[in-house]
């Protein structure tokens, strides 16, 4: 683990956008020597979250160069079933609307058996993985999850179980009266395969202060995933943008994930999230908090971390429930390479007023990838080819993105 990755594609390719004279000289430079594998500072990649025009031309088209040079032009997408198995929760987190009180009429809690009725439900659709994630409902026992786990094993051994934000890591092993490494440890035993890095949402304490009450802080959610890696389990990475952050948050964000991928090597792929504001009391009830990102900050956000995790991340995916289907496929063209899953079942986004639906059928998503020229892949968790889409790709590659 903490290797870097050598490129799949190391052919060198300069994009025509960067000689482009309206360019302007900090941004050719900065792609330049990013292209020449320089690491992306924090600094300049503040300098790229702010770009417009022929620079923003560039950016993506040196992200899409450097998509290329590491991952080629297949793009992945995974069945797997989201199942939140309670919306009960008292932390308080001001984006979220899914959280509800025990007695409110959307009070929701399925027991294991239903949870294992969706996985198999799930498994007989095809799904090689259940994305599981939940409220911290003050009711539930230190053992509920790695009952869950056993349970799930026990019906589909070969089931991949992606679950428990850091957040209920952080609970459970509280309840368990554990360290967060035996909780994990024993989680492990039980079947966990990986974990979502939810709960980062942005990784700056005054942020978090204003976001959330009592929302783990940067620290925890730094030690328990470092935890995780080190105990062998991998985990997603992820950031919740366009409300009260801007450009220094999300490249101190990135530069803490590259860093903490430098010494475990245990983040699998980076999914930018963007904030869905419509019903949340972050939006609702205070001055100057923004409606989510706009069209070019999403264009930005993916296009940047694909340049600063260079070599570190391979896997940038765009989260479709957020971004709608239309602006997810345009992402591919700025350093996405994976679609994230089908999802089935979506209630976060959903609550907070999101309109993109539950599910996308596997169909949907290998014919968005086609439409933008590449080749559909589907994949596991761990991003072992499960089924390839032989199909020739339409040669109408979608161009620029401004
Ligand atoms: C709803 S929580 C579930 C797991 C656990 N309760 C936790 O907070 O880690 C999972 C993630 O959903 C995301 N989320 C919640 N509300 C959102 C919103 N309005 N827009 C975008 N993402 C949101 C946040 O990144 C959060 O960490
Ligand atoms: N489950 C949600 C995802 N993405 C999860 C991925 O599909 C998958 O579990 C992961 O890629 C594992 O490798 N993204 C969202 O925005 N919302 C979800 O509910
Ligand atoms: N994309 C996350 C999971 C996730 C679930 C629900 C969300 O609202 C956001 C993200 C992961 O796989 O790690
Ligand atoms: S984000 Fe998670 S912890 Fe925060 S209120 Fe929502 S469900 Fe609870």
């Amino acid at each position: 683990m903490g290797t870097k990755t050598t490129p799949l594609h190391p052919i060198e390719r300069l994009p025509a956008e960067l000689s482009r004279p309206e360019v302007t000289a900090r941004t050719r430079n900065i792609l330049r020597a990013t292209l020449a594998g320089q690491e992306l500072s924090e600094t300049d990649a503040v300098h790229l979250f702010q770009v417009d025009g022929a620079d923003l031309d560039a950016l993506t088209a040196t992200a899409d160069e450097i998509r290329r040079r590491r991952v080629g032009d297949d793009a992945t997408f995974v069945i797997t079933r989201n199942i939140n198995y309670t919306n009960v929760c008292y932390m308080g987190c001001r984006f979220c609307n899914f959280a509800k009180r025990k007695d409110d009429p959307e009070a929701e809690f399925f027991d294991i058996d239903e949870v294992v009725r969706r996985a198999q439900e799930a498994w007989d659709r095809g799904a090689t993985e259940v994305c599981i994630q939940g409220g911290l409902h003050p009711n539930i026992p230190g053992h509920f999850y790695r009952d869950m786990v056993k349970a799930i094993k026990r019906a589909l051994p070969d089931m991949h179980i992606h679950a428990f934000s850091p957040f209920e890591i952080w609970f459970g092993a509280q309840k368990s009266r554990l360290s967060y490494r035996d909780f994990i440890r024993d989680l492990v035993d039980c079947g966990l395969g990986s974990m979502p890095g939810t709960a980062a949402e942005i990784l700056d304490t005054e942020v978090r202060k204003q976001l959330t009450r009592d929302k783990l802080t940067t620290e925890q959610w730094v030690e328990i995933i470092t935890t995780a890696h080190e105990e062998g389990l991998p985990t997603t990475s992820t950031i919740m943008y366009g409300h009260i952050d801007g450009p220094e948050h999300w490249a101190a964000h990135i530069a803490l994930l590259r860093d903490i991928q430098k010494r475990t090597g245990g983040f699998t792929e980076f999914v930018p999230l963007g904030f869905i504001h419509y019903k949340t009391p972050l939006f609702l009830e205070h001055e100057g908090v923004r409606p989510g990102p706009t069209r070019l900050e999403h264009i930005r956000m993916h296009a940047v971390a694909r340049l600063m995790l260079n070599g570190w991340i391979d896997n940038i995916q765009a989260s479709w429930v957020k971004l709608g289907p239309d602006l997810a496929r345009q992402m591919l063209a700025a350093g996405v390479n994976d679609m994230g899953g089908t999802l089935m079942n979506e209630s976060i986004s959903r609550a907070a007023g999101g309109e993109h639906g539950q599910e996308m059928l596997p169909e949907a998503l290998a014919s968005m990838i086609r439409e933008m020229g590449r080749r559909p892949v589907r994949r596991n968790t761990l991003y072992e080819t499960v089924e390839t889409f032989d199909e020739p790709a339409l040669l109408s590659v979608a161009g620029g993105l401004s």
